[in-house]
This record gives structure tokens, sequence and C-alpha cells, in this order.
């Protein structure tokens, strides 16, 4: 008997700027692509939107998502090609000087049926390993909680955002929920992202038996030249291994695919249980 066909993730990669059409184009593009590649859906990075050169400009760019064109475009996209699609935004918060930094899950009928709102704001000022300083608060208020992990073609779907990579009981908690895919849209700077990114990424798919599936933004964003992305978006898979992985600013504009292995994830797991021991980990003495 012919086995079934196992669902099929993709990862684009683009390099966002202040234009919301032009990354609408870019990112519909990858739609596209994915779709010719038989991908049941596409994950786009954090801030696909636009990223901003100032939290002015990021608030003066954000829309709601109901009128967002660049956020019709992309469920329209997705209706238009049976794909679901996993895109970071941003969006407007209670705060007028605030927003949110959102992540959406689209249907393949386009509508928006999940959204994450980042729990861990990126507020760094690094001297070790590059100089990065960087101030995600003085636009951004953080989420307050975690999206449960909800039903897709690719298994239980958990969602965190970029900077969440670096909490490992973030993702716990969602594997703890059932999630058999974690989502870590992003947009790493160059030096952490030198430094830190793909053993960020494989250590969530390893701690959690979950795949990990990281789509990341790439190059400079604008034109003074002050962000600048670290690319490399990776398909992890639950024993760890990189199943799809794209390069620097020479992948921009492209997607890779990978299968997404629900037995895997039940061998892994079943293989090495990872039981929590109880009542030791609150203490620290
Ligand atoms: O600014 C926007 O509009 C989009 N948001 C981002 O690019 C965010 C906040 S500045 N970047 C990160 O979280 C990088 C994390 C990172 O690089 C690390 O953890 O090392």
């Amino acid at each position: 008997m012919k086995a079934a066909k196992m669902p099929l993730a993709a990862i684009g990669q683009i390099r966002s700027t202040a234009s919301l059409s032009h990354n609408l184009t870019q990112c519909e593009n990858l739609v596209r692509k994915a779709a010719a590649a038989g991908a049941d859906a596409l994950f786009l990075p954090e801030a696909s939107d636009y990223i901003a050169s100032t939290p002015t400009q990021s608030l003066s760019l954000c829309q709601p998502l109901s009128t967002s064109p660049f956020v019709l475009g992309l469920q329209a996209a997705a209706k238009q090609h049976n794909i679901s699609i996993n895109v970071g935004v941003h969006e407007p918060s209670p705060s007028p000087s605030k927003l949110y930094n959102t992540l959406l899950w689209i249907t393949p009928t386009g509508s928006i049926t999940h959204t994450y709102r980042k729990l861990h704001l990126f507020d760094v000022d690094l001297s070790t390993g590059g100089s990065v300083s960087l101030r995600e608060s003085a636009s951004v208020v953080a989420g307050t909680g975690l999206t449960p992990p909800f039903p897709t073609p690719l298994g239980n779907m958990g969602m965190l955002i970029c900077f969440d990579v670096r909490f490992p009981e973030a993702s716990g908690a969602l594997r703890a929920r059932g999630a058999h895919v974690i989502t870590y849209p992003s947009a790493f700077t160059v030096a952490t992202g030198a430094a830190h990114w793909e053993t960020l990424v494989r250590a969530r798919a390893i701690e959690t038996q979950c795949y990990v599936v990281a789509a990341a933004q790439v190059g400079v964003h604008d034109e003074e030249g002050k962000r600048e992305s670290w690319g490399r978006g990776l398909i992890v898979d639950a024993w760890g291994t990189v199943v799809a992985r794209l390069g620097g600013a020479e992948d921009e504009g492209e997607v890779a695919v990978a299968e997404v292995d629900l037995g895997l994830v039940e061998r892994v797991r079943g293989g090495m249980v990872l039981r929590r021991r109880e009542g030791v980990y609150g203490v620290v003495e």
C-alpha cells in the first residue's frame, strides 16, 4: 500500500522595507513558489509587513488587521493558492503609542483563525560579539499569554516569535499542551544570528521533540543601513536534524520545503521519554 502523502512545509525568506506594497509583492511571489512546490503551508518571517527605521515610523505604518492591505493581500493569496500562511505583522494596541508584534495563522480559505502576540521584547545593548542596540519596547507592547496549539494540516501548531526562541519555558509549555510543530518567524540581527541562531532553533526542536519552523528576514532593511537581518531560515525535525535551510542575502526571495513527518515525532518521543521531575525545578538552593 502506498504511504499517505506527508504534509509539506515551506519557509520563505524576504527583506522587508518600510514599503508595505513592496513587501506584499515579495510575499505574494513566495506564496506562488510555495504552492508550485506543493507546500501545504508557507511560513513567512516576523514583521513581514514592514521593517521601519524608527519607532515613530513603525507606529505610522501600523494598520488594523481588518483593513491592512498587506494582511488582506495575503488572505487573498492564501485563498487563491489554497495554502495556509503563517506570517508576522504589526498590529495596533490599545495604547496610541505602542503596537503589538503579532503572528497570524491564515487558512486556505483566507481566514485568520489564530493570532499570537510576542511575549518577550528584544531590548538589548550589546558590546560582545558585535554591537547591537535595539529597543523593541519603545514601540511594542508585549502580549500577555501563549496561544494554545491548534490543529493544522501539519499537526498541532504552537506559535512564538523570534526573541521568544531564547525562552525554553515558552516552547516547553506549548509542547506540554500538545504541539507537534513550533514556529519562530524571525528577524535576527547579524551579530546574534552568527553566534546563536541555528543553535537556539535546533535546541528548541531537540528538547521539545517538535518540528521547529524558523523563517527569517534577510539583508539590509533601510537606506541608511541601520537594520540588517541574518536570514538563514531553517526547518528542523523533532530529532534536531536540519531538514530545510536557506542561506544569507543570496536567498532573498527564495523558499525551501520539508515534509513534516508526524510518525517521526511519535518515534522520537516514544524512544526517549523526557519525563519531567515533580517539585524540583522551582527550587534552587
Ligand atoms: O522591528 C520590527 O519591526 C520587527 N521586530 C524585530 O526585528 C525584533 C525586535 S527589534 N527582532 C528581534 O526580536 C531579534 C532577536 C535577536 O536578534 C536575538 O534574539 O538575538
